[in-house]
């Protein structure tokens, strides 16, 4: 028999948008069916009707055409020029064309929306822009000869075939998340960031010893720009999202990223906040641009380069160039940065803290460097998750300036972080992990590929995640140390001054991976629990902090999520259930009123219980065998500390004397 065969409902039957099997007009081929009798077949379909002549036209009834964004509304009034579907598409396209514009050809490459593996061979794709016209020069470059495709916020659905069709090291695990593989870089360089010096940043940055702002100059920006720019215009196709950051809507930011990889674009798809289809609408120009050509080296005989990897952050043009590196974490931490110059120039304090809220409205920030449990410990199943890692702290409260989290996975455990174990799903990305070749069952134990796995998902996969990510005020300022000498106590309350000496110190153990090259932990201090991340002097955020803690009467504690009983090798790392009981009691309210002694050299308060935490933990000393151990490493650390805030001590912090002297006066004795 015949399958009949129907145009679907708006008639609207484009080959352009099908599988892509290069379909011919005329002179269909018609497929036979075998005529079914229903004798021992189960499931008899035969009275059911396909309505499709040919193979193409069956595949491509799987699929609606669903508008890419909604139809413009009427809601503007009449004062509102409605664009056509059509014009709004073009100047879409011509804003992206801008945006990957060759600086020494002077124009915009011809963009035309689309996977070209999808094009039928016939179909002459519509030319961005009219402009070209006017711009013969362009044919000078056989580069100008060919299109650049555009795959625009593509849906996770449609990434996962991007990455699994293109991508090498691309696969869906058992539980649906994408695993993919990073490349040669499994952490951040941040040796290699270089950020534009100007007359402007000249003056507004932090520069010299200590900062992360390594110089470099327009022109050889200019360099690396146009090297990623034209690496990005040769692909047969690049990724464009559009997406915002910040959930306070005052403060929002609109970013365009441009990359090579579907990993890339997913990523960002998790990591940034998504547009609803109107705001994508109206999205119009970014407001700061990425270029990822991580697949592409920087040249070694360009100035300021020493590696063939290079983070180049302009604040000036407003972008980011990315060279030699896959890792995606450079541009969620790119974006970071650049809220950590945008934000304090507006009098609002941006921070490298998790944050979450209780049901009575009370807050807390976690603070910490890497690998310290901001992830970890802000996730809370008790708890709302404004977010895990990067906030603002404006006079109105806090905001998440992410969409998404992004946690460690090694060593996960369902049962120790089942929010997290959840979370890695269909739509996460999950970074260089090892699974079972057959059944795609992860191993989080396996380190091969490097120790810092990772997940990025949407933020909304957490359960209890509190959207928008907004809150009130934080009640609790907890500052988290892993410390790998074992020393300092699982928890210490901290006066002001305290706490600032300890936020300005910024002390951890680096653990293992996140950064390239460290393969053991290390002590490290890094100034605001992100000196790789901040732009201003320490001194600018420590004194927004102690502003805004002093106003709204917030409490710091100075938690040790590291090593008990003995350093690194010989303790070890505190239980994670018993700090989750440590960080209960802060939140409830109820340590606050508990009974404190003040231990030596650091002078910090500790409590003398703490339910569900053995009481003698809480005495670190108590939990060394070898007492001349402990003492002796006590003092190393405790004079690790002093030599590090030596380069500190000629700065004032804001405008109160008497409290850059009790800053001062709040480090260890002895
Ligand atoms: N006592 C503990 N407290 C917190 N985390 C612990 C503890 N013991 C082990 N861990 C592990 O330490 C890691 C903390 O990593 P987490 O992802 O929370 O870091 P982070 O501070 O969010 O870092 P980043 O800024 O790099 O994302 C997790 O893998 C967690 O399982
Ligand atoms: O940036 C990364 O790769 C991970 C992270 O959150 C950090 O290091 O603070
Ligand atoms: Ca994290
Ligand atoms: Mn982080």
């Amino acid at each position: 028999m015949w399958i009949e065969m129907e145009f679907n409902g708006d008639g609207d039957f484009s080959f352009a948008t099908g599988n892509g099997n290069g379909v011919a007009r005329n002179g269909l081929a018609k497929i036979h069916t075998t005529p079914q009798n229903g004798n021992g077949v189960c499931h008899n379909d035969s009275s059911t009707t396909v309505k499709a002549q040919t193979i193409e036209q069956l595949h491509s009834l799987q699929k609606k055409k669903s508008a890419p964004t909604t139809p413009i509304k009427g809601t503007q009034g009449d004062f509102a020029v409605a664009l056509s579907e059509e014009e709004r598409q073009m100047q879409q396209l011509q804003s992206i064309s801008n945006s990957l514009a060759s600086l020494t050809r002077g124009t915009g490459p011809k963009v035309v929306r689309g996977d070209p593996a999808q094009q039928s061979p016939h179909h002459t794709p519509k030319v961005s822009s009219h402009h070209h016209h006017f711009t013969p020069t362009i044919s000078v470059s056989d580069s100008a000869l060919k299109f650049t495709h555009v795959l625009y916020n593509l849906s996770p659905a449609e990434l996962y075939e991007q990455a699994i069709n293109n991508e090498k090291g691309s696969f869906v695990t058992s539980t649906g998340a994408l695993a993919t593989l990073s490349g040669a870089k499994t952490g951040r360089s941040p040796r290699d960031k270089r950020v534009v010096k100007d007359e402007t940043t000249e003056e507004e940055l932090w520069w010299g010893r200590g900062s992360p702002n390594i110089e470099m100059d327009e022109h050889t920006f200019m360099v690396n720009r146009e090297r990623a720019v034209d690496y990005l215009n040769s692909l047969d196709k690049v990724f464009v999202n559009d997406q915002y950051l910040n959930w306070d809507p005052e403060n929002r930011i609109k970013v365009r990223i441009v990359s090579a990889r579907a990993y890339h674009s997913l990523f960002m798809h998790n990591m940034c906040i998504r547009p609803s289809p109107e705001e994508l609408e109206n999205f119009g120009t970014p407001d700061f641009t990425i270029y990822n050509a991580g697949q592409f080296p920087c040249n070694r005989y360009t100035h300021y380069m020493t590696s063939s990897t290079s983070i180049d952050l302009n604040l000036g043009r407003r972008e980011m160039v990315i060279l030699g590196t896959m890792y995606a974490g450079e541009m969620k931490k790119g974006l970071f940065s650049l809220m950590h110059y945008l934000m304090p120039k507006r009098q609002i304090l941006s921070l490298h803290s998790g944050c979450n809220m209780g049901k009575d409205g009370d807050v807390a920030l976690f603070f910490g460097l890497s690998g310290t449990g901001k992830t970890t410990l802000s996730t809370d199943h008790n708890r709302y998750l404004i977010g895990d890692d990067e906030h603002c702290w404006t006079e109105n409260g806090v905001s998440n300036i992410e969409g998404g989290c992004y946690a460690k996975c090694i060593d996960l455990s369902r049962e120790k972080e089942p929010d997290i174990w959840n979370a890695i799903k269909f739509g996460a990305v999950l970074e260089n992990v090892v699974f079972d070749e057959h059944t795609r069952e992860v191993d989080y134990s396996d380190k091969s590929v490097t120790e810092n796995t990772r997940a990025a998902y949407p933020i909304e996969y957490i359960p209890n995640a509190k959207i928008p990510c907004v809150g009130p005020h934080p009640k609790n300022v907890i500052l988290l140390a892993c410390d790998a000498f074992g020393v300092l106590p699982p928890v210490s309350k901290l006066n002001l001054a305290q706490t600032m000496y300890h936020f300005i110190s910024g002390y951890t153990a680096l653990v293992a991976g996140t950064e390239e090259g460290i393969k053991e932990p290390q002590a490290t201090f890094s100034a605001c629990f992100g000196a790789a991340f901040i732009m201003l002097h320490p001194t600018k955020y420590a004194a927004m902090l102690a502003q805004k803690m002093q106003q709204h009467g917030a409490t710091g504690w100075l938690v040790n999520t590291g090593w008990s009983g003995g350093r690194y090798g010989s303790g070890k790392r505190i239980k994670l259930p018993y700090t989750r009981k440590i960080i209960d009691a802060i939140h409830s309210g109820s340590l606050l009123n508990a009974n404190y002694k003040k231990i030596e050299v650091f002078g910090l308060e500790i409590p003398n219980e703490i339910e569900g935490v053995p009481s003698e933990i809480l005495d670190p000393v108590n939990t060394w065998s070898d007492k001349n151990a402990y003492q002796e490493t006590l003092l190393k650390l405790a004079g690790l500390f002093k030599n590090n805030f030596e380069t500190f001590t000629n700065y004032k912090i804001g405008k109160d004397n008497k409290l850059t002297e009790e800053i001062l006066a709040a480090g260890p004795n002895f």
